[in-house]
């Protein structure tokens, strides 16, 4: 396996492209809060069958903070710094739709730096159903490119996913606890071959083999 592990330094600046970063520990509680509030709004709504005049009163009250919130919004391509478990710097986009930490449609999922990749749990709710009672496969597969993409990321620099392929082993069940894992295989100039797993209790469920190509250093 050849990979070119870079010091931190050596990883493009979202600010030299003309995007603004905010830091992770800089994001109030308060919108956390209210992310995971929203997150668990959107489930409500899907399944609600409750009767007309509560869903108009919720319907106006949601329109009326639409209103307040969209008073200030961020920049499309605001981009979040975290430092890692293990002191790594990594910049996600922060509505990344997969891992954004402020998108409530992206599940609570949290991807931490292990040997040669990245490792973490999420369990979804209906929102994300496709079969009765199964992730949709849509969003296993991009599960998979977030982790393959920031395995790429945290072992050799961020990249574009030129390449996925998801190989679905089983059903993927809703409410349980899923283990997203990624490692980096190889490397090759900006090529980046890394594969990725889903796993239910302890069961491959679906797999995949990704080409990532890292962002030219010398561009910004
Ligand atoms: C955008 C810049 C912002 C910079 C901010 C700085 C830090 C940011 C940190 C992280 C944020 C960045 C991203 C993370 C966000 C989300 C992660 C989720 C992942 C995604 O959701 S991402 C969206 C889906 N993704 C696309 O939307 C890609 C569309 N596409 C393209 O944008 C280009 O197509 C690209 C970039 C892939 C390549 O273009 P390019 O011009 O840079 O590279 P080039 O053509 O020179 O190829 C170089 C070598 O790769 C080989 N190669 C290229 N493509 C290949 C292919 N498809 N199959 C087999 N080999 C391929 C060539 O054969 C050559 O190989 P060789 O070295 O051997 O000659």
């Amino acid at each position: 396996m050849t990979v070119n592990t870079q010091p931190v330094a050596e990883r493009p600046d979202p600010r030299a492209y003309g995007l603004p970063v905010v830091e992770q520990d800089q994001i109030p509680d308060e919108l956390r809060s209210l992310v995971d509030g929203v997150r668990n709004l959107v489930d409500a709504v899907s399944n609600t069958e409750a009767d007309s005049a509560t869903l108009a009163e919720a319907d106006a009250a949601v329109r009326a903070l639409n209103d307040r919130l969209n008073a200030a919004r961020r920049e499309v391509g605001t981009m979040v710094r975290r430092t890692m478990g293990d002191g790594t710097d990594e910049f996600g986009t922060i509505t990344n739709v997969v891992a954004g930490t402020t998108n409530p449609a992206a599940p609570p999922l949290d991807l931490e730096h292990v040997e040669g990749g990245v490792q973490g749990t999420v369990t979804l709710n209906t929102t994300y159903q496709g079969p009765p009672g199964l992730v949709h496969g849509g969003w296993i597969a991009a599960l998979l490119d977030q982790a393959v993409g920031s395995a790429s990321a945290v072992e050799t620099s961020p990249g574009m996913t030129a390449k996925l392929e998801v190989n679905y082993r089983q059903p993927t069940p809703l409410f349980t606890p899923l283990e997203i894992s990624a490692r980096v295989r190889s490397t090759e100039r900006r090529k980046v071959y890394v594969t990725g797993q889903i796993r239910a209790h302890g069961q491959v469920t679906a797999e995949a083999e990704a080409l990532m190509i890292r962002i030219p250093m010398d561009e910004g």
